[in-house]
């Protein structure tokens, strides 16, 4: 087990590269902590195979370090640094038992056997493998075949970090769920560091404590799922974020006062004064739908309702805010006439971004 610290990290595929935009990886500082459950969360193309492919050796970056433990691992081969991997089909030997499979990476460590036996019969049942231990792999479904998979990842509790890399993609949905509680578990339980790469929300946000969301080949946040959804470090993790995702509109911002719409558009009441934005930067206020409540005309902000769509256990209005569109939550009891509403926000949970940017804001709570 080991802290990963990426230091200066910056990786081009191309040779000479003279910008930023000639980078797949662009300069990232950032240290996993020992026994840290993280996700590396952003679409694809965003940089996170290249990022996962360099902490494992099989890139070597342009730029920068990575240690493991302060050791300086950057031109180390995958095999001398002591990590497991799970990708996203299967690798298992077929004709091997399931407990073959989960005992071969201790076997060829020269593990001992009662030890191997231990770990084997643990992993198996927070997999929910024990029936079929003795089965040969090659009989099994594809999802049995993932999980061998994964506990073939989990089985060695000496590794510096285990890596997903998007595991559960071949996985049929209803057993996912089940699948991402139980890594979480076993997180808990084996305290080792592990990374989790995806590009879906749910998969990160429920099995990180810390998730690192990338945009364009750069970290754009580092946070808790909460941090992510409370406060977007920038627009790009607002719109990914959520679902639907953040509210984003074009803005000029006046002390505490937000306009949006500019003559005769709307004012929009801050609780953080913003009085230093940058001079020619492109400005815009984000506001969650769940903080964006709906409300009778008169109240609030005044908006246009273009539709209502009932997601079940809520319902979202899509709006129009001085023309710009915009979702809210729509709160039970409200009752509208036609199609226009006025729009309930919380000051609080407004921010204000200046080219994708958070800008922090003075005084407020
Ligand atoms: N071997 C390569 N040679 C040249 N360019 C590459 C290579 N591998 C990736 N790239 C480019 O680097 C950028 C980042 O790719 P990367 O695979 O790291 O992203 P990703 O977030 O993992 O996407 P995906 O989820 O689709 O795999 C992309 O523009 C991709 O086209």
């Amino acid at each position: 087990m080991a802290s990963i610290t990426l230091d200066h990290l910056a990786h081009a595929y191309r040779p000479n590269p003279q910008g930023p935009q000639d980078y797949a990886l662009k300069e990232i500082n950032h240290v996993w902590r020992q026994g840290g459950a993280y996700a590396l969360l952003g679409p694809s193309g965003c940089g996170k195979t290249t990022l996962l492919n360099i902490i494992s050796g099989l890139v070597i970056p342009t730029n920068g370090r990575i240690l493991f433990d302060g050791r300086d691992v950057t031109h180390l081969p995958t095999e001398a640094r002591n990590i497991a991997q799970v990708f996203q089909f299967p690798v298992v030997y077929d004709t091997m038992t399931v407990r073959q499979n989960l005992a071969f990476p201790l076997k060829n460590r020269g593990v001992p056997r009662e030890d191997i036996d231990r770990r084997v019969e643990e992993i198996a049942g927070r997999l929910d493998m024990s029936a079929v231990l003795d089965r040969k792999a090659q009989n099994l479904t594809a999802d049995a075949k993932q999980k061998i998979s994964l506990g073939r990842g989990l089985v060695r509790s000496d590794v510096a970090a285990i890596l997903f890399d998007e595991p559960l993609t071949v996985i049929d949905p209803h057993l996912k769920w089940q699948l991402r509680s139980s890594l979480k578990e076993l997180h808990r339980s084996l305290d080792l560091t592990m990374i989790y790469v995806t590009h879906d929300q749910t998969e990160a946000l429920t099995f990180a404590d810390t998730v690192v969301v990338m945009h364009d080949g750069a970290v754009v946040q580092t946070g808790t799922p909460e941090e992510l959804f409370v406060r977007p470090a920038h627009t790009f993790v607002g719109h990914f974020i959520g679902s639907p995702g953040m509210n984003v509109l074009p803005a000029s911002v006046e002390g505490r006062t937000a306009h949006v719409g500019g003559a005769g558009g709307v004012a929009i009441q801050l609780a953080r004064g913003y009085s230093a934005l940058p001079a020619g930067a492109r400005i815009e206020l984000g506001v969650r739908p769940e903080f964006a409540q709906l409300a009778p005309a008169g109240a609030g902000v005044p908006v246009v309702v273009k539709r209502i769509d009932d997601l079940g256990r809520t319902r979202i209005a899509r709006i129009e805010i001085a023309g710009h569109p915009a979702s809210a939550l729509v709160p039970e009891g409200v009752h509208l006439n036609g199609d226009q509403a006025g729009l309930m926000l919380d000051p609080q949970q407004i921010h204000i971004y200046a080219d994708g940017a958070l800008v922090a804001g003075q005084g407020g709570a």
